[in-house]
């Protein structure tokens, strides 16, 4: 039994764990697809299966810069065997001559085999004079060859509807010989920082004012999650511009995310606007940095208030709005890797909340993996983030850490990288 919990865990927070399935339950997927050029469709997501049209490859062709010939006219008593040289096959350029027996061609990687010719061996282990090539017999029939069909066949199903479109995906749809690609319409997220402290970058500060670093990370994390956004600024802390605010998001967006205001103070109306424009589907989660989480709907779009310290809005942004990004945007949720680590340092804290620690994870030459903590945690120290390539996991009744104990660490994914 722990002897001091953390004051901030009421027995009523909700555990991370619990919340996601909540809050994924709520959306559904945008229906609307749209066709583009493949050269726009980065992105994305595929809005059905991709079947090919052809085999892949589409015809037999040479692995290796060096010589086609038949298997079965080595002599196999031997361990090289002089063939006749009869022509040349390069990539684009077929052989279109007569072959006899114990002839062979000089071939490019990516030529087409010959129809009668059955194996390749490369250049490096053959010898040429004049028009005799002789070739060390390579160990099987149909060596250095890549046959038709042998990656992909006609028909098959290539790619899944919900994939993300990368540049992988774009090469293999080039591939397949696709121009124009079905893909879901762009989620519409519209966002605003609340906070009567807030300043725009590029003013000056007068006493009790900060900058307004939030629709920056959030600018940056939308960006990453391939999202259209709708900047609407710095509301201040007044009820009736919050709402009017609110309305005009949930107009023109799926998603309405805000940060700040979502906690218990006097100036925190974010919640209340939400209770009386919208409804709220749950607030305030057992978890650290990001405790006053709220999440709700606006008419038809589904609101995410992000709390105002700036780890804190990363945070949940992560955990939380990003998975819900990837369902409305129809794309299978991105397994996280999880890994365990040694930490370094020790880890004082109390149970009562799901921590995201921010750390740095390395691969020793011992080839072990360590974490360290960035240093200082508090929720309002971005800086914290931007060392970090990971966050500790720790769960929600652990107490102290000792350095040397098993951690889990999750790397960060594209999104925060
Ligand atoms: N009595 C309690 N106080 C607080 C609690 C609590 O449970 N009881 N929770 C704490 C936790 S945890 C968090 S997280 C914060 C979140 O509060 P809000 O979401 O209401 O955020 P604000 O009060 O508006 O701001 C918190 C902090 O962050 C700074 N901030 C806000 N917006 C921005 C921005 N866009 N860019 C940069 N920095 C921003 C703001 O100035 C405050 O310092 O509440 C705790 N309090
Ligand atoms: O722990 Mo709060 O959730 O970020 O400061």
């Amino acid at each position: 039994m722990p002897s001091v919990i953390d004051p901030c865990a009421l027995p009523e927070l909700i555990h991370p764990d619990d919340a996601l399935p909540m809050l994924l339950k709520q959306v559904n997927t945008i229906s609307e697809t749209t066709t583009l050029d493949l050269a726009d469709a980065l992105d994305f997501v595929l809005a059905g299966d991709i079947q090919s049209s052809i085999n892949l490859p589409p015809f037999d062709n040479s692995a290796m810069d060096g010589y086609a010939f038949r298997f079965s006219d080595l002599d196999h008593s031997l361990s090289i065997t002089s063939l006749t040289l009869v022509g040349t096959a390069l990539a684009g350029h077929p052989f279109s001559g007569e072959l006899h027996d114990g002839c062979c061609i000089r071939i490019m990687t990516g030529a087409p085999v010959p129809n009668g010719l059955d194996t390749v061996q490369m250049q490096e282990l053959t010898q040429a004079k004049d028009n005799r090539i002789s070739i060390t017999h390579p160990k099987k029939q149909g060596a250095n060859i890549r046959t038709l069909g042998e990656e992909v066949n006609v028909g098959q199903t290539v790619l899944s509807k919900g994939t993300r479109i990368r540049a992988a995906e774009l090469g293999v749809l080039a591939t397949l010989g696709m121009d124009k690609v079905s893909v879901i319409r762009k989620l519409k997220v519209a966002f605003f920082s609340t906070g009567d402290e807030l300043k725009p970058v590029g003013t000056e500060l007068k006493k009790g004012q900060i900058y307004d670093s939030n629709r920056y990370s959030i600018k940056g994390l939308l960006s990453k999650a391939q999202v259209e956004w709708l900047d609407l600024g710095i509301i201040e802390d007044c009820p009736q511009a919050i709402e009017q605010a609110f309305n005009q998001a949930a107009q023109q967006a799926d998603l309405v995310l805000t940060s700040g205001g979502v906690s218990v103070g006097d100036a925190d109306h974010v919640k209340q606007v939400l209770d009386k424009v919208g409804e709220i589907t749950f607030w305030r989660l057992a978890m650290k940095p990001g405790k006053p989480f709220a999440m709700g709907k606006l008419n038809n779009a589904i609101f995410c208030g992000l709390p105002g310290n700036p780890v804190a809005s990363m945070v949940t942004f992560y955990q939380l709005v990003m998975p819900l990004i990837e369902k409305m945007q129809g794309q299978g949720q991105n397994p996280r890797l999880k890994v365990q680590a040694i930490l370094t340092n020790d880890i004082r804290r109390k149970p009562g909340r799901v921590e995201y620690q921010r750390g740095v994870l390395t691969y020793d030459n011992q080839g072990q993996l360590s974490v360290a903590t960035t240093g200082a945690q508090g929720s309002g120290m971005l800086t914290s983030m931007s060392t970090a390539n990971c966050f500790i996991h720790i769960p929600r009744e652990q107490g102290q850490l000792l350095s040397g104990e098993t951690v889990i660490v999750e790397p960060f994914n594209f999104v925060l990288s």
